[in-house]
């Protein structure tokens, strides 16, 4: 780009600098209001908000890194960085019955946590009850257990769903349990349309790495279909789907392939809303993204970089989004589960905090930071404290947050972001010639990503090249070509054992006797009923969002929905093996 395209550049980005300080930033804790928005170093010296080339410097291929705030996006969604509102800390906690995890909520929210995060226990992920005999010895477990609408309103007593963003981490049974917090909001009396948060949803994910799903992926396509409809229409600040490479980062993919896959299931997301008439600009800002921050530091800054470019270009030349916010890549962060290891488990603090600073430097809108102790059990309350802690050093003492996107225009981070853009580009063509071979010759699918998901899905193309590379990794740190400090170098240690957090059986005991009182105080033909109606819509295709909804006030439980629709739709099961 010449001189004056570059420059030209730096005054629409400082017009956008300057009329968000004068109106202050928009939008919930962490927001900064209009005023004095100077920054200085350690030492006092005076920051740029955002640093670019020196004036009448000419840069080739300028257009692919810009100014923040401006497409394509690669240095960020905002003009004003994390001057403006620095990202939400958003801790992923929940275990043992709901009011322990209501308890620690409010520790979170009490210590400086800008936003709330459910972890679900596995009965919960899988749509099963807390009594059913299949959940024996797992409730309460890896996260808190929920059985019906009485359960979720337990879970946020006192905390005022109305004004926090509350995000789910569940999939397969999504949309029954938001239909729970959906009761809990209206039993609280908030404003139900006014309710901001994000719920995972992403069933692709769980095809391709997580291996928690409920139903064939064709119904739970068309159930996700009518939330994307529901939120978009009636809940609009709500993000109904948060497209996750997490679980298949954790699952050992690479970087590339955690990118590639994660945009392709976002595509899949976007062609479903198309295929039902939806408009692209109106329910695209429902769409938000969830990545892994691995130990390699650079390569992840990347791509999250990368991630921002890809999608905007896609969604404005792709799929014709017109608008800012259908073209943002807004996401998530949590540090890498997997690079956590049980030997020296307080070196653990500094591999998320290299992970989390690599997460800020990327951009990351929100952000959650493991605890120390999670390779064996969920965090005590000490190690959740720290993990906490360790965003607030980045954030208040650090200064990584005072510049928007402080490595643009790096040549190393450049070229890293240039190169995992173009190997995703790769694997993005390699996803649609799957979905080619679901058509006769010559012609092309409807929707071209979807196809080349589902097949991949169904012939076991992700799962197989995820594993691969998880194989090569393992294998290069059996050889020692890849290292971990306390694992394969550097093992002797003195530090001792850690406490850590159990979950006695009596949480068990006390939720199924929960559940138990109340089934017994409910009116069963109202609940029978309520799974008449979701069960009918479910075979005449109609919306299910409100006969659910219906189900869940009259406090049917979570496994009797999904029962209900298990024997509508089906089990899934993975056919392919590898
Ligand atoms: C979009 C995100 C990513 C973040 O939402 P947040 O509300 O926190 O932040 P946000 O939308 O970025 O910002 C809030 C508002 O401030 C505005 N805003 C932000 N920065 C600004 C700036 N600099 N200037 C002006 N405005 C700004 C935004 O546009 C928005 O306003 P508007 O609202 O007006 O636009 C959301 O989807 C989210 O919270 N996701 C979390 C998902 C999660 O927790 N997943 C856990 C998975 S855990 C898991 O899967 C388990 C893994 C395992 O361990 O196994």
């Amino acid at each position: 780009m010449d001189a004056e395209g570059i420059e030209a550049g730096r005054r629409r980005w400082q017009a956008r600098y300057d009329a968000a300080r004068e109106r202050g930033a928009a939008g919930g804790p962490g927001a900064k209001p209009p005023g004095d928005w100077t920054r200085t170093t350690l030492s006092g010296d005076p920051l740029e908000p955002v640093y670019g080339p020196a004036p009448g410097d000419t840069v080739r291929g300028f257009e692919r890194i810009g100014w923040p705030g401006e497409f394509p996006y690669t240095r960020g969604l905002y003009a004003t960085g994390y001057r403006g509102r620095s990202w939400t800390i958003r801790q992923f906690a929940g275990f043992g019955t709901a009011e322990q995890t209501n308890e620690r909520y409010k520790m979170i929210l009490g210590a400086g946590g800008g936003g709330l995060s459910v972890a679900f226990d596995m009965p919960t992920l899988m749509g099963r009850d807390s009594d059913d005999p299949r959940s024996l010895g797992e409730v309460g477990h890896c996260g808190v257990a929920i059985d019906s609408a009485a359960d979720m309103e337990v879970l946020f007593k006192d905390i005022p769903l109305g004004d926090v963003t509350t995000s789910m981490t569940i999939s397969g049974p999504a949309v029954p349990v938001f239909c729970m917090y959906l009761v809990a909001a209206e039993r609280q009396g908030a404003d139900v349309s006014r309710l901001n948060g994000t719920l995972q949803t992403d069933i692709f994910k769980e095809y391709i790495a997580q291996k928690e799903w409920l139903f064939p992926p064709e119904p739970h396509l068309k159930l996700i279909g009518d939330l994307m409809e529901h939120c978009s229409r009636d809940i609009p600040a709500y993000k109904p789907l948060s497209v996750s490479g997490y679980h298949i980062r954790e699952a050992g993919a690479t970087a590339a392939q955690e990118l590639a896959y994660t945009l392709a299931d976002g595509f899949g997301y976007v062609e479903l809303g198309l295929s039902r008439g939806l408009d692209v600009d109106t329910f695209a800002p429902g769409l938000s993204f969830f990545f892994d921050a691995h130990i390699d530091f650079f390569e992840e800054i990347a791509k999250f970089r990368a991630a921002r470019r890809i999608w905007a270009r896609w969604m404005r030349d792709v799929y014709g989004a017109t608008t800012e916010k259908a073209q943002w890549l807004r996401f998530h962060t949590q540090t890498a589960g997997v690079s956590l290891t049980a030997q020296q488990p307080y070196n653990n603090v500094v591999r998320t905090a290299v992970e989390a600073l690599a997460a800020v430097l990327g951009g990351t809108n929100s952000l959650h930071t493991n605890a120390l102790d999670e390779t064996l059990a969920l965090p005590s309350e000490q190690a959740a404290e720290i993990a906490l802690r360790t965003q607030q050093v980045l954030m208040e003492e650090t200064g990584v947050a005072h510049v928007a996107d402080p490595l643009g225009g790096s040549w190393y981070v450049e070229a890293l972001t240039d190169r995992i853009e173009a190997d995703a580009e790769k694997i993005f063509e390699q996803i649609k010639e799957r979905g080619r071979r679901t058509v006769p010759d010559g012609r092309q699918p409807a929707w071209p990503i979807t196809a080349g998901i589902l097949r991949g899905i169904e012939d076991g193309w992700f799962t197989g090249e995820i594993a691969e590379s998880a194989f090569r990794y393992q294998r290069a740190l059996e050889k020692g070509d890849k290292k971990v400090v306390g694992v394969n170098c550097h093992q002797g240690s003195v530090t001792g054992d850690l406490e850590i957090l159990r979950v006695g059986h009596e949480v068990e005991r006390e939720q199924v006797r929960a559940l138990g009182a109340r089934k017994a105080g409910r009116d069963e033909a109202r609940v029978a009923e309520g799974l008449g109606g979701m069960v009918a819509a479910a075979r005449d295709g109609s919306d299910m969002i409100g006969p659910m909804l219906e189900a869940v006030r009259a406090e049917a439980t979570l496994g009797e929905i999904c029962d209900a629709l298990r024997g509508e739709w089906g089990v899934y099961t993975e056919l392919a093996g590898f």
